[in-house]
């Protein structure tokens, strides 16, 4: 199963959890957020994590040009798109970089919010489920309602989000069957500060699942 962590910020950060056993690191690209980094800086990271680890750059409504402006500097194997963009825009932006994963993420409220999904499935790699939340588009540490997702059996693979953490990681594993799963704040201090001791937490709590052959 894939571990991604998001919202790192920092390198040595970045490096321990690489170290502890995460698939994927996620930037957040997206200006307004508290864990928000600059393609830079994401680059002073990319550059000690090691080949295999997934560098994805979290995006939210974004132009072409801007993600263009990230790739530029910033070696990213995949794009997530956390806004409300169209299928039209992620298979444009699948067609210009056909190399790189395209992740498309869907705050789910209702049951009602896994329709559009379909629609989509054509143009990305990758689905990503997080919680909605009317004011704050990711990074919440709300958990969507997991009954809703009983039945989901999407044609892509797929991440769980929104408020997993080590407390509740084994519960979601339980109810469902991800690809994948993606934590952010429910594994720092601060926005963008990671915990180390509760990444570790987290990968100890999966390989109790992993020694009962479920992970
Ligand atoms: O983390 C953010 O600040 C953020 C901002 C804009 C779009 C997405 C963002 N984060 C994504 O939120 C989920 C999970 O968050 P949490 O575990 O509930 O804190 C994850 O997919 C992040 O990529």
């Amino acid at each position: 199963m894939r571990v991604k962590i998001c919202g790192i910020t920092q390198v040595q950060q970045g490096q321990a959890i690489a170290e502890l056993g995460a698939t994927a690191l996620g930037f957040i690209c997206v200006e307004r957020s508290p864990r928000y980094i600059n393609s830079q800086q994401i680059q002073e990271i990319i550059r000690v994590i090691p080949t295999n680890i997934d560098l994805i750059g979290v995006f939210a409504n974004p132009s072409l040009t801007k993600i263009k402006g990230v790739l530029q500097v910033a070696q990213l194997t995949a794009i997530q798109l956390h806004g409300d963009e169209t299928p039209e825009f992620c298979a444009q932006v699948k067609q210009l970089w056909p190399h790189l994963e395209i992740i498309k993420a869907f705050r789910i409220k209702t049951v009602g919010s896994l329709e559009n999904i379909p629609q989509y499935v054509e143009a990305i790699d990758t689905l990503l489920l997080d919680a909605y939340d009317p004011q704050q588009l990711g990074g919440t540490g709300k958990t969507l309602n997991w009954d809703i997702l009983a039945t989901f059996k999407p044609d892509r693979p797929w991440f769980l989000a929104g408020g997993l953490n080590p407390n509740n990681i084994l519960q979601a594993l339980d109810n469902l069957a991800p690809d994948g799963i993606d934590l952010s704040s429910g594994v720092e201090r601060s926005p963008g500060d990671k915990e180390i001791g509760k990444v570790a937490q987290l990968f100890t709590k999966l390989n109790q699942v992993h020694s009962k052959n479920k992970y």
